[in-house]
Formats: structure tokens, C-alpha cells, sequence
């Protein structure tokens, strides 16, 4: 089967900070849940952002796919990337939630890929997307915040929108970039059991880049590590040994006490977590 994700030899340098990324090959297939891990600076969020054609890789220096539709081949982008944009959501680490905007009308923008510009403009929302957008609120436990400026809501609130907006997207994948990095230890666990409930329940393809070692094995059934720009790991999360991760890291500091087998984790649907704090 074709995998969602398609990355064939990208290499990416950015002026005098040389290369990003290297001869990157990396497959994505349907349904996975795939943590991208590394040390900082070692490309992780420069490789989401070629795959939503956000930047371009040299010129001549392989392609990315996604869902079957290229999305830029040898440093030049697919003209029609906007379509299969509109069918990957895509979470930030600073949640980029429009302030002044109350939560609902930031989770419309969700739809604003699918919609015709002049609805988008005049925020004219037909009845059917504002009760998708209720819904996906609903989903991540924030529903009651739906009129609420997004400005008065904590970070992990914050996120949990953010993530509502994507899924009013309606997307077949899901790009996270370091979505847990500015939350505290449970709202970043609430939003990765929401993330891993997207995954389990809908299907969904999910890519995240994740600071935390331990999030990525709890969570990711497969991992990809990078090291300036190479993928130097690419295997189930169990065969994440602490000799590799001092490899990956370039440290001495993990070993079996510091890194305890991967949580079994019991999945609780998301609406019966303790959400609303
Ligand atoms: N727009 C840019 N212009 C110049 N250099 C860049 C740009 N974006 C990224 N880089 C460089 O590319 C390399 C990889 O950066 P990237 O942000 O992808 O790493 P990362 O693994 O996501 O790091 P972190 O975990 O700290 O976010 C770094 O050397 C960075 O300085």
C-alpha cells in the first residue's frame, strides 16, 4: 500500500548554518503513530515543515509525498499543494490561536481550507460546520469554553483548541511540532492521550516531534531519531536501547534506571479525563 507519508533523498541547507537535512528517505504508513525525535537542531521541525511544502529542499535534491500527490520535488513546490494541505492538520508548539478571536471562531478557521474565501472572509459558517466545530471541541473536553476568548485560556487549554481546530479540518494526517514542549507535566500528557485517541479511534496518521524521550516511547509505537539531519534511528519504540539514545543525544546521561519500560497504557476515551482544569 502507498504510504501517506513519502520521502525520498530531501536534503535541505539553509546559508551559512550548512545542512539541515540529509539524504532523508522515510516512509509514513496509513494509521501509524511515528515520534520524530533528536537533539535541538537536529532538523525535526524543518522535516515537518517540508512536508506541508512550508519550506522548500534544494534544488535538485529528492521529494515529498503525501497521500499519493507530491508536494515538492527537487526544491520546487507542486502547484497544486494547497489541496492535499487542506487534508493534513497541523499543530504548532505555541499554538498560534487568533487572541482576540473566541475559541469557536478559532476552531471555524479549521474549516476555512474547504470553504468558499467570501464565507471565510465575512465568517459566514453554515450551521452543519458549526456543530463539527462544537463536536471537535467536545472531542478534546473544551466545549464549555466555546465563547470564551482564546486569550483567557491556560497553555494545555490552549492546545487542546488548537488540536479541536485541526480536527474540524477533517484531516486524513497529523503533523505535530513539539505540541507538549510549553506545557506543564499533565496537560502535556492530556494532550498526548488526546493525540493518541485521534490515532487509535479515528484512524488517523499522526507524525510528532517530541523533546521528551519517555512521551515518545509511551505514546509512539514506532520512533525516528535524527542527528544532524540523519536519521540514525528508525525502529518500534521498544528497540530504543539507552546506548542508542546516548548515540542519538550525544550524551552519557541515559541508562536503564533513567529510562523505565514504556507504560502500558489503559486508554481512557477522552471525554472521561479530568479535562476541564
Ligand atoms: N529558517 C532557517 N534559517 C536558517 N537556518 C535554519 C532555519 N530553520 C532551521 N534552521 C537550522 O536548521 C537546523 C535544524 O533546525 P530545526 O529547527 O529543524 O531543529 P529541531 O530539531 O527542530 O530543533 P529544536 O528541537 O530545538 O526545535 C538548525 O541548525 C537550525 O539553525
Amino acid at each position: 500500500m502507498e504510504p501517506v507519508i513519502r520521502i525520498r533523498n530531501l536534503s535541505k541547507t539553509f546559508g551559512k548554518n550548512g545542512k539541515a537535512l540529509h539524504n532523508i528517505d522515510l516512509n509514513v504508513g496509513a494509521g501509524e503513530m511515528v515520534g520524530l525525535i533528536g537533539p535541538s537542531g537536529s532538523g525535526k521541525s524543518t522535516l515537518l515543515r517540508h512536508i506541508t511544502g512550508l519550506v522548500r529542499g534544494d534544488q535538485n535534491a529528492g521529494g515529498v509525498q503525501v497521500l499519493g500527490q507530491p508536494m515538492q520535488t527537487d526544491g520546487r513546490l507542486n502547484g497544486n499543494i494547497r489541496q492535499t494541505r487542506a487534508r493534513i492538520g497541523y499543530i504548532f508548539q505555541q499554538f498560534n490561536l487568533v487572541n482576540r478571536l473566541s475559541v469557536i471562531e478559532n476552531v471555524l478557521t479549521g474549516t476555512l481550507g474547504r470553504i468558499p474565501a467570501w464565507r471565510g472572509t465575512l465568517g459566514y459558517f453554515r450551521d452543519d460546520e458549526r456543530a463539527l466545530a462544537m463536536e471537535s471541541l467536545r472531542r478534546v473536553g473544551m466545549e464549555r469554553f466555546a465563547h470564551q476568548r482564546a486569550s483567557c485560556l491556560s497553555g494545555g487549554q490552549q492546545q487542546r483548541v488548537a488540536i479541536a481546530r485541526a480536527l474540524t479540518q477533517q484531516p486524513d494526517v497529523i503533523l505535530a511540532d513539539e505540541p507538549i514542549a510549553s506545557l506543564d507535566p499533565e496537560s502535556a500528557r492530556c494532550v498526548m492521550d488526546i493525540l493518541s485517541d485521534i490515532h487509535q479511534h479515528d484512524g488517523k496518521t499522526v507524525l510528532v516531534t517530541l523533546h521528551q524521550v519517555d512521551y515518545a516511547r509511551n505514546y509512539c509505537s514506532r520512533i525516528v531519531a535524527l542527528r544532524q539531519g540523519e536519521i540514525l534511528f528508525d525502529d518500534k519504540a521498544s528497540e530504543l536501547t539507552p546506548v542508542l539514545l546516548n548515540q542519538i543525544y550525544g550524551t552519557t546521561s541515559f541508562n536503564e534506571e533513567s529510562l523505565p519500560a514504556p507504560r502500558q497504557r489503559l486508554l481512557r476515551p477522552v471525554s472521561g479525563l479530568a479535562l476541564g482544569q
